[in-house]
Protein backbone atom coordinates (compact mmCIF):
# COMPACT_ATOMS: atom_id res chain seq x y z
CA UNK A 1 0.00 0.00 0.00
CA UNK A 2 1.49 3.31 -0.74
CA UNK A 3 1.30 6.58 1.37
CA UNK A 4 -1.78 7.87 -0.80
CA UNK A 5 -3.83 4.80 0.09
CA UNK A 6 -2.67 4.79 3.22
CA UNK A 7 -3.78 8.59 4.03
CA UNK A 8 -7.58 7.18 2.26
CA UNK A 9 -7.42 4.73 4.23
CA UNK A 10 -7.29 6.96 7.69
CA UNK A 11 -9.61 8.95 6.34
CA UNK A 12 -12.10 6.87 5.76
CA UNK A 13 -11.89 5.40 9.48
CA UNK A 14 -12.66 8.69 11.07
CA UNK A 15 -15.36 9.92 8.15
CA UNK A 16 -18.77 10.82 9.86
CA UNK A 17 -16.84 11.25 13.67
CA UNK A 18 -16.75 14.96 15.22
CA UNK A 19 -13.17 16.43 14.64
CA UNK A 20 -9.84 15.71 17.06
CA UNK A 21 -9.48 17.63 19.88
CA UNK A 22 -7.34 20.63 19.12
CA UNK A 23 -3.67 20.44 20.41
CA UNK A 24 -4.25 16.91 22.06
CA UNK A 25 -0.79 15.84 21.65
CA UNK A 26 0.85 18.57 22.78
CA UNK A 27 -1.17 19.26 25.80
CA UNK A 28 -0.64 15.79 26.79
CA UNK A 29 2.71 15.82 26.63
CA UNK A 30 3.56 20.03 28.26
CA UNK A 31 0.61 20.40 30.30
CA UNK A 32 1.66 20.16 34.02
CA UNK A 33 4.75 19.09 33.42
CA UNK A 34 6.77 21.85 32.69
CA UNK A 35 10.40 22.14 33.93
CA UNK A 36 9.89 25.55 35.42
CA UNK A 37 8.24 23.75 38.11
CA UNK A 38 11.59 22.12 39.29
CA UNK A 39 14.79 23.32 41.08
CA UNK A 40 16.39 21.12 38.71
CA UNK A 41 14.33 22.00 36.12
CA UNK A 42 14.01 18.25 34.86
CA UNK A 43 12.35 17.91 31.82
CA UNK A 44 10.23 14.77 33.22
CA UNK A 45 8.68 14.74 36.03
CA UNK A 46 10.28 13.42 39.14
CA UNK A 47 8.67 10.57 41.31
CA UNK A 48 8.45 12.11 44.86
CA UNK A 49 8.47 9.67 47.16
CA UNK A 50 8.41 11.63 50.16
CA UNK A 51 5.73 11.57 52.14
CA UNK A 52 5.95 14.86 54.34
CA UNK A 53 7.48 18.08 53.42
CA UNK A 54 9.27 20.31 55.71
CA UNK A 55 7.30 23.72 56.49
CA UNK A 56 9.04 26.99 57.02
CA UNK A 57 7.20 27.57 59.76
CA UNK A 58 3.88 25.64 61.04
CA UNK A 59 1.52 25.98 58.67
CA UNK A 60 3.70 27.89 56.21
CA UNK A 61 4.35 25.27 53.32
CA UNK A 62 5.22 25.41 49.70
CA UNK A 63 2.35 24.04 48.46
CA UNK A 64 2.34 20.41 50.26
CA UNK A 65 2.16 18.85 53.65
CA UNK A 66 1.46 15.27 53.67
CA UNK A 67 1.87 13.08 50.36
CA UNK A 68 -2.13 11.95 50.64
CA UNK A 69 -2.71 15.52 50.64
CA UNK A 70 -0.83 16.32 47.95
CA UNK A 71 2.32 15.09 45.81
CA UNK A 72 4.10 16.54 43.36
CA UNK A 73 3.90 14.05 41.20
CA UNK A 74 0.00 13.49 41.16
CA UNK A 75 -0.46 16.83 40.95
CA UNK A 76 1.25 16.97 37.75
CA UNK A 77 -0.63 13.89 36.29
CA UNK A 78 -4.05 15.56 37.52
CA UNK A 79 -2.81 18.75 35.58
CA UNK A 80 -1.99 16.70 32.27
CA UNK A 81 -5.86 14.66 32.87
CA UNK A 82 -7.71 17.81 33.53
CA UNK A 83 -6.54 19.64 30.40
CA UNK A 84 -7.25 16.76 28.34
CA UNK A 85 -10.97 16.70 29.54
CA UNK A 86 -11.40 19.81 28.95
CA UNK A 87 -11.96 20.35 32.37
CA UNK A 88 -10.36 22.98 35.28
CA UNK A 89 -9.97 19.84 37.73
CA UNK A 90 -8.65 16.38 38.05
CA UNK A 91 -8.36 14.01 41.52
CA UNK A 92 -6.05 10.91 40.95
CA UNK A 93 -7.41 8.20 43.25
CA UNK A 94 -6.36 4.21 43.82
CA UNK A 95 -8.24 2.52 41.50
CA UNK A 96 -11.41 2.83 39.17
CA UNK A 97 -13.53 1.34 41.84
CA UNK A 98 -12.29 4.18 44.63
CA UNK A 99 -12.93 7.05 42.00
CA UNK A 100 -16.48 5.26 42.15
CA UNK A 101 -16.30 5.00 45.99
CA UNK A 102 -14.85 8.69 46.37
CA UNK A 103 -17.72 10.20 43.94
CA UNK A 104 -20.45 8.29 45.89
CA UNK A 105 -19.06 9.90 48.61
CA UNK A 106 -20.83 12.97 47.62
CA UNK A 107 -24.16 11.68 48.50
CA UNK A 108 -25.74 10.82 52.27
CA UNK A 109 -28.07 8.26 53.10
CA UNK A 110 -31.50 8.42 51.52
CA UNK A 111 -30.00 9.79 48.23
CA UNK A 112 -30.95 8.34 45.00
CA UNK A 113 -28.48 6.75 42.51
CA UNK A 114 -29.29 6.25 39.02
CA UNK A 115 -27.31 3.83 37.21
CA UNK A 116 -27.22 2.60 33.37
CA UNK A 117 -28.37 -0.96 33.46
CA UNK A 118 -25.46 -2.53 32.37
CA UNK A 119 -22.07 -1.25 33.45
CA UNK A 120 -18.89 -3.14 34.70
CA UNK A 121 -19.42 -5.77 37.04
CA UNK A 122 -17.80 -3.79 39.89
CA UNK A 123 -19.64 -1.40 39.49
CA UNK A 124 -23.25 -2.95 39.64
CA UNK A 125 -21.79 -4.95 42.65
CA UNK A 126 -20.50 -1.57 44.81
CA UNK A 127 -23.81 0.15 43.80
CA UNK A 128 -26.24 -2.70 44.68
CA UNK A 129 -24.16 -4.77 47.50
CA UNK A 130 -22.79 -2.14 49.14
CA UNK A 131 -24.09 1.34 48.34
CA UNK A 132 -27.66 0.20 49.38
CA UNK A 133 -26.39 -1.05 52.76
CA UNK A 134 -25.27 2.79 53.43
CA UNK A 135 -28.85 3.78 53.22
CA UNK A 136 -28.21 4.97 49.36
CA UNK A 137 -31.40 4.02 47.43
CA UNK A 138 -30.11 2.46 43.75
CA UNK A 139 -32.33 1.58 40.85
CA UNK A 140 -30.97 0.75 37.19
CA UNK A 141 -32.01 2.07 33.92
CA UNK A 142 -31.45 1.56 30.55
CA UNK A 143 -30.18 5.05 29.69
CA UNK A 144 -29.87 3.97 25.82
CA UNK A 145 -33.85 4.97 25.78
CA UNK A 146 -33.42 8.29 27.55
CA UNK A 147 -37.09 8.28 28.26
CA UNK A 148 -36.54 5.20 30.98
CA UNK A 149 -34.07 7.32 32.52
CA UNK A 150 -36.66 10.18 32.93
CA UNK A 151 -39.19 7.73 34.00
CA UNK A 152 -36.32 6.52 37.04
CA UNK A 153 -35.49 9.81 38.09
CA UNK A 154 -37.28 11.26 41.40
CA UNK A 155 -37.02 13.69 43.63
CA UNK A 156 -34.21 11.89 46.12
CA UNK A 157 -32.05 10.98 42.44
CA UNK A 158 -28.56 13.21 43.43
CA UNK A 159 -26.67 10.93 41.01
CA UNK A 160 -26.99 9.42 37.58
CA UNK A 161 -24.28 6.89 36.93
CA UNK A 162 -23.67 6.38 32.72
CA UNK A 163 -21.40 4.20 31.15
CA UNK A 164 -20.47 4.75 27.67
CA UNK A 165 -20.04 2.28 25.49
CA UNK A 166 -20.94 -0.25 27.75
CA UNK A 167 -18.56 -2.83 29.53
CA UNK A 168 -19.26 -5.44 27.82
CA UNK A 169 -22.14 -5.35 25.60
CA UNK A 170 -20.75 -2.38 23.98
CA UNK A 171 -24.58 -0.40 24.58
CA UNK A 172 -23.79 3.40 23.56
CA UNK A 173 -25.57 6.23 25.87
CA UNK A 174 -26.58 9.13 24.16
CA UNK A 175 -24.48 11.86 27.00
CA UNK A 176 -25.91 15.02 25.89
CA UNK A 177 -29.53 13.93 26.39
CA UNK A 178 -29.40 12.40 29.63
CA UNK A 179 -27.26 15.09 30.70
CA UNK A 180 -29.67 17.47 30.22
CA UNK A 181 -32.82 15.67 30.80
CA UNK A 182 -31.35 14.96 33.99
CA UNK A 183 -30.40 18.46 35.30
CA UNK A 184 -33.74 20.11 33.54
CA UNK A 185 -35.80 17.43 36.22
CA UNK A 186 -33.02 18.49 39.06
CA UNK A 187 -29.92 20.69 38.43
CA UNK A 188 -28.46 19.60 41.63
CA UNK A 189 -28.21 15.95 39.85
CA UNK A 190 -24.42 14.96 39.34
CA UNK A 191 -24.31 13.24 36.42
CA UNK A 192 -21.31 11.30 36.31
CA UNK A 193 -19.72 9.04 33.04
CA UNK A 194 -17.71 6.26 32.95
CA UNK A 195 -15.28 7.42 30.27
CA UNK A 196 -13.01 4.31 30.66
CA UNK A 197 -13.98 2.69 27.18
CA UNK A 198 -13.21 5.81 25.17
CA UNK A 199 -10.28 7.43 26.91
CA UNK A 200 -10.14 11.47 27.25
CA UNK A 201 -8.72 10.81 23.28
CA UNK A 202 -12.50 10.03 21.98
CA UNK A 203 -14.81 11.54 23.87
CA UNK A 204 -15.42 14.35 26.06
CA UNK A 205 -18.42 13.86 28.28
CA UNK A 206 -17.90 17.77 30.02
CA UNK A 207 -18.54 19.33 27.01
CA UNK A 208 -21.52 17.28 26.18
CA UNK A 209 -23.31 18.21 29.62
CA UNK A 210 -21.92 15.45 32.12
CA UNK A 211 -20.62 16.87 35.71
CA UNK A 212 -17.63 14.69 36.33
CA UNK A 213 -15.88 12.47 33.94
CA UNK A 214 -14.48 9.47 35.35
CA UNK A 215 -11.99 6.84 34.39
CA UNK A 216 -10.65 3.40 35.45
CA UNK A 217 -7.53 4.45 34.46
CA UNK A 218 -6.24 0.73 34.82
CA UNK A 219 -7.05 0.77 30.79
CA UNK A 220 -6.52 3.43 28.02
CA UNK A 221 -5.46 5.68 29.68
CA UNK A 222 -2.11 4.42 31.23
CA UNK A 223 -2.54 2.61 28.63
CA UNK A 224 0.36 -0.27 29.60
CA UNK A 225 -1.18 -3.24 32.17
CA UNK A 226 1.32 -2.35 34.97
CA UNK A 227 -0.79 0.52 37.04
CA UNK A 228 -4.44 0.25 38.67
CA UNK A 229 -5.97 3.64 39.48
CA UNK A 230 -8.76 5.47 38.81
CA UNK A 231 -9.65 9.37 37.48
CA UNK A 232 -12.11 11.78 38.12
CA UNK A 233 -12.62 15.24 36.48
CA UNK A 234 -14.53 17.99 36.56
CA UNK A 235 -15.00 21.92 35.65
CA UNK A 236 -17.61 22.49 38.60
CA UNK A 237 -15.62 24.62 41.60
CA UNK A 238 -18.04 23.44 44.34
CA UNK A 239 -17.46 19.40 43.06
CA UNK A 240 -13.89 20.36 42.87
CA UNK A 241 -13.47 21.20 46.31
CA UNK A 242 -15.98 18.51 47.70
CA UNK A 243 -14.24 15.54 45.58
CA UNK A 244 -10.17 16.94 47.03
CA UNK A 245 -11.35 16.62 50.03
CA UNK A 246 -13.01 13.31 50.20
CA UNK A 247 -9.61 12.33 48.09
CA UNK A 248 -7.92 13.16 51.43
CA UNK A 249 -10.20 12.37 54.13
CA UNK A 250 -11.28 8.51 52.68
CA UNK A 251 -7.09 8.50 51.55
CA UNK A 252 -7.33 5.50 48.52
CA UNK A 253 -4.82 7.74 46.83
CA UNK A 254 -2.08 6.31 44.21
CA UNK A 255 1.55 5.73 44.59
CA UNK A 256 3.80 8.53 43.58
CA UNK A 257 5.42 5.83 41.21
CA UNK A 258 2.07 4.81 39.70
CA UNK A 259 1.05 8.59 39.05
CA UNK A 260 4.73 8.76 36.98
CA UNK A 261 3.95 5.51 34.77
CA UNK A 262 0.44 6.89 34.35
CA UNK A 263 1.53 10.39 33.27
CA UNK A 264 4.19 8.61 30.81
CA UNK A 265 1.02 6.45 29.36
CA UNK A 266 -0.65 9.64 28.17
CA UNK A 267 1.90 10.74 26.49
CA UNK A 268 1.53 8.29 23.83
CA UNK A 269 -2.47 8.29 24.50
CA UNK A 270 -2.98 9.66 20.82
CA UNK A 271 -0.91 7.20 19.02
CA UNK A 272 -1.91 4.11 20.90
CA UNK A 273 -6.03 5.39 20.34
CA UNK A 274 -5.53 5.59 16.91
CA UNK A 275 -3.78 2.20 16.15
CA UNK A 276 -6.22 0.63 18.45
CA UNK A 277 -8.85 2.26 16.16
CA UNK A 278 -7.37 0.89 13.37
CA UNK A 279 -6.73 -2.53 14.97
CA UNK A 280 -10.22 -2.98 16.17
CA UNK A 281 -11.34 -2.41 12.76
CA UNK A 282 -9.73 -4.54 11.29
CA UNK A 283 -10.31 -7.44 13.67
CA UNK A 284 -14.50 -6.37 13.73
CA UNK A 285 -14.24 -6.20 9.74
CA UNK A 286 -12.88 -9.85 9.80
CA UNK A 287 -15.24 -11.18 12.44
CA UNK A 288 -18.39 -9.69 10.90
CA UNK A 289 -21.60 -11.62 9.93
CA UNK A 290 -24.90 -10.70 10.97
CA UNK A 291 -25.10 -7.69 10.71
CA UNK A 292 -26.65 -5.10 13.56
CA UNK A 293 -26.66 -1.55 13.48
CA UNK A 294 -27.46 0.37 16.64
CA UNK A 295 -27.46 3.68 17.49
CA UNK A 296 -24.55 4.79 15.07
CA UNK A 297 -25.48 8.28 14.73
CA UNK A 298 -24.91 8.95 18.32
CA UNK A 299 -21.65 7.07 18.41
CA UNK A 300 -20.53 9.62 15.70
CA UNK A 301 -22.24 12.59 16.98
CA UNK A 302 -20.04 12.06 20.38
CA UNK A 303 -17.02 11.21 20.14
CA UNK A 304 -13.86 11.32 17.42
CA UNK A 305 -13.18 7.43 16.86
CA UNK A 306 -13.73 4.38 18.23
CA UNK A 307 -11.25 1.92 20.86
CA UNK A 308 -10.48 -1.64 20.04
CA UNK A 309 -12.90 -3.09 22.06
CA UNK A 310 -15.41 -5.94 20.46
CA UNK A 311 -17.60 -8.32 21.68
CA UNK A 312 -19.36 -10.90 20.25
CA UNK A 313 -21.22 -14.10 20.32
CA UNK A 314 -19.82 -17.53 18.98
CA UNK A 315 -22.36 -20.25 17.26
CA UNK A 316 -22.86 -22.70 20.07
CA UNK A 317 -22.40 -22.76 23.55
CA UNK A 318 -19.94 -22.45 26.72
CA UNK A 319 -17.47 -24.85 25.22
CA UNK A 320 -17.32 -23.35 21.85
CA UNK A 321 -16.42 -19.95 23.95
CA UNK A 322 -13.83 -21.62 25.60
CA UNK A 323 -12.54 -23.81 22.79
CA UNK A 324 -12.22 -20.34 20.69
CA UNK A 325 -10.11 -18.30 24.22
CA UNK A 326 -8.23 -21.63 24.46
CA UNK A 327 -7.08 -21.49 21.04
CA UNK A 328 -5.46 -18.22 20.77
CA UNK A 329 -2.03 -17.44 20.64
CA UNK A 330 -1.19 -13.63 20.59
CA UNK A 331 -4.27 -12.56 22.76
CA UNK A 332 -4.07 -13.79 25.93
CA UNK A 333 -6.89 -14.51 28.12
CA UNK A 334 -6.95 -11.92 30.76
CA UNK A 335 -9.53 -9.45 32.86
CA UNK A 336 -9.08 -6.08 31.70
CA UNK A 337 -8.26 -4.21 28.73
CA UNK A 338 -6.64 -1.47 26.82
CA UNK A 339 -3.35 -1.93 27.35
CA UNK A 340 -0.69 -2.07 23.97
CA UNK A 341 -1.51 -6.25 24.42
CA UNK A 342 -4.27 -8.05 22.74
CA UNK A 343 -6.36 -9.64 25.59
CA UNK A 344 -9.84 -11.74 25.63
CA UNK A 345 -12.07 -13.04 27.83
CA UNK A 346 -15.14 -14.74 28.77
CA UNK A 347 -17.36 -11.68 30.68
CA UNK A 348 -19.90 -14.23 32.04
CA UNK A 349 -17.31 -15.99 34.26
CA UNK A 350 -14.38 -13.43 34.30
CA UNK A 351 -15.04 -9.68 35.18
CA UNK A 352 -19.11 -9.59 34.85
CA UNK A 353 -19.10 -13.00 37.50
CA UNK A 354 -19.90 -10.42 39.78
CA UNK A 355 -23.50 -9.75 37.89
CA UNK A 356 -26.24 -11.55 39.60
CA UNK A 357 -26.90 -14.61 36.61
CA UNK A 358 -30.76 -13.07 36.12
CA UNK A 359 -29.12 -9.87 35.28
CA UNK A 360 -26.47 -11.07 33.02
CA UNK A 361 -28.88 -12.73 30.95
CA UNK A 362 -31.08 -9.68 30.48
CA UNK A 363 -28.15 -8.19 29.43
CA UNK A 364 -26.88 -10.49 26.85
CA UNK A 365 -23.92 -11.41 28.82
CA UNK A 366 -24.09 -15.04 28.04
CA UNK A 367 -21.92 -18.12 27.28
CA UNK A 368 -21.24 -17.25 24.41
CA UNK A 369 -20.47 -13.99 24.87
CA UNK A 370 -16.74 -12.98 24.42
CA UNK A 371 -14.81 -9.69 24.70
CA UNK A 372 -11.62 -8.95 22.69
CA UNK A 373 -9.23 -6.07 23.63
CA UNK A 374 -7.36 -5.47 20.49
CA UNK A 375 -3.82 -4.06 21.25
CA UNK A 376 -1.36 -2.47 19.03
CA UNK A 377 0.48 -5.79 17.16
CA UNK A 378 0.57 -6.12 13.67
CA UNK A 379 -2.91 -6.05 12.26
CA UNK A 380 -2.60 -9.30 10.07
CA UNK A 381 -0.77 -11.24 12.87
CA UNK A 382 -4.42 -10.55 15.13
CA UNK A 383 -6.15 -11.52 12.41
CA UNK A 384 -4.72 -14.68 11.87
CA UNK A 385 -4.93 -15.51 15.64
CA UNK A 386 -8.34 -15.33 15.51
CA UNK A 387 -8.98 -16.79 12.23
CA UNK A 388 -7.06 -20.11 13.47
CA UNK A 389 -8.78 -19.83 17.16
CA UNK A 390 -12.10 -19.85 15.74
CA UNK A 391 -11.14 -22.36 13.17
CA UNK A 392 -10.40 -24.29 15.70
CA UNK A 393 -13.32 -23.75 17.81
CA UNK A 394 -16.20 -23.89 15.30
CA UNK A 395 -16.92 -25.69 12.11
CA UNK A 396 -16.66 -23.34 9.04
CA UNK A 397 -20.68 -22.98 8.17
CA UNK A 398 -21.41 -22.14 11.89
CA UNK A 399 -18.92 -19.41 12.19
CA UNK A 400 -20.39 -16.30 14.16
CA UNK A 401 -24.08 -15.41 14.78
CA UNK A 402 -23.72 -11.46 15.30
CA UNK A 403 -20.73 -8.94 16.29
CA UNK A 404 -21.98 -6.14 18.43
CA UNK A 405 -20.07 -3.10 19.38
CA UNK A 406 -19.27 0.58 18.08
CA UNK A 407 -16.55 -0.89 15.43
CA UNK A 408 -19.51 -3.39 13.94
CA UNK A 409 -21.75 -0.09 14.23
CA UNK A 410 -19.68 1.53 11.81
CA UNK A 411 -19.05 -0.77 9.37
CA UNK A 412 -22.78 -1.47 8.97
CA UNK A 413 -23.24 2.33 8.25
CA UNK A 414 -21.10 2.83 5.94
CA UNK A 415 -22.02 -0.19 3.82
CA UNK A 416 -25.59 1.06 3.40
CA UNK A 417 -24.71 4.19 2.46
C1 LIG B 1 -15.77 0.51 32.69
C2 LIG B 1 -15.05 0.26 33.98
N1 LIG B 1 -15.22 1.11 35.00
C3 LIG B 1 -14.61 0.94 36.18
C4 LIG B 1 -13.78 -0.15 36.40
C5 LIG B 1 -13.11 -0.31 37.74
O1 LIG B 1 -11.76 0.03 37.60
P1 LIG B 1 -10.55 -0.56 38.45
O2 LIG B 1 -10.39 -1.99 38.11
O3 LIG B 1 -9.42 0.30 38.06
O4 LIG B 1 -10.94 -0.40 39.89
C6 LIG B 1 -13.57 -1.07 35.36
C7 LIG B 1 -12.71 -2.26 35.49
O5 LIG B 1 -12.29 -2.72 36.48
C8 LIG B 1 -14.22 -0.85 34.12
O6 LIG B 1 -14.06 -1.69 33.10
N1 LIG C 1 -12.16 -10.16 39.24
C1 LIG C 1 -12.39 -8.75 39.25
C2 LIG C 1 -12.96 -8.34 37.94
C3 LIG C 1 -12.02 -7.47 37.22
S1 LIG C 1 -12.74 -6.83 35.74
C4 LIG C 1 -11.48 -5.75 35.16
C5 LIG C 1 -11.94 -4.84 34.08
N2 LIG C 1 -12.87 -3.87 34.52
C6 LIG C 1 -12.50 -5.55 32.90
O1 LIG C 1 -13.66 -5.32 32.55
O2 LIG C 1 -11.78 -6.35 32.30
C7 LIG C 1 -13.40 -8.37 40.31
O3 LIG C 1 -14.15 -9.22 40.76
O4 LIG C 1 -13.42 -7.22 40.71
Amino acid sequence: MDQTQKLEEQDDLYAGFIPAYKSFATDAIHIGQEPEQWKSMAVVPPISLSTTFKQLEPGNHAGYEYSRSGNPTRNCLEKAVAALDGAKYCIAVASGLAATVTITHLLKAGDGIVCMDDVYGGTNRYFQRIATLNGLEVSFADCTKPELLKAALKANTKLVWIETPTNPTMKVVDIKACSQLAHEYNKDIIVVVDNTFMSAYFQRPLALGADVCMYSATKYMNGHSDVVMGLASMNRDDLNERLKFLQNALGSVPSPFDCFLCNRGLKTLHLRMERHFKNGMAAAKFLEANPNVERHEVMKRQCTGCPGMITFYIKGKLEHAKAFLSNLKIFAIAESLGGYESLAEHPAIMTHASVPEKERIVLGISDTLIRLSVGLEDEEDIIEDLRQALAAAVTPKDEMIGLRGVLQAEFEVRRSQ
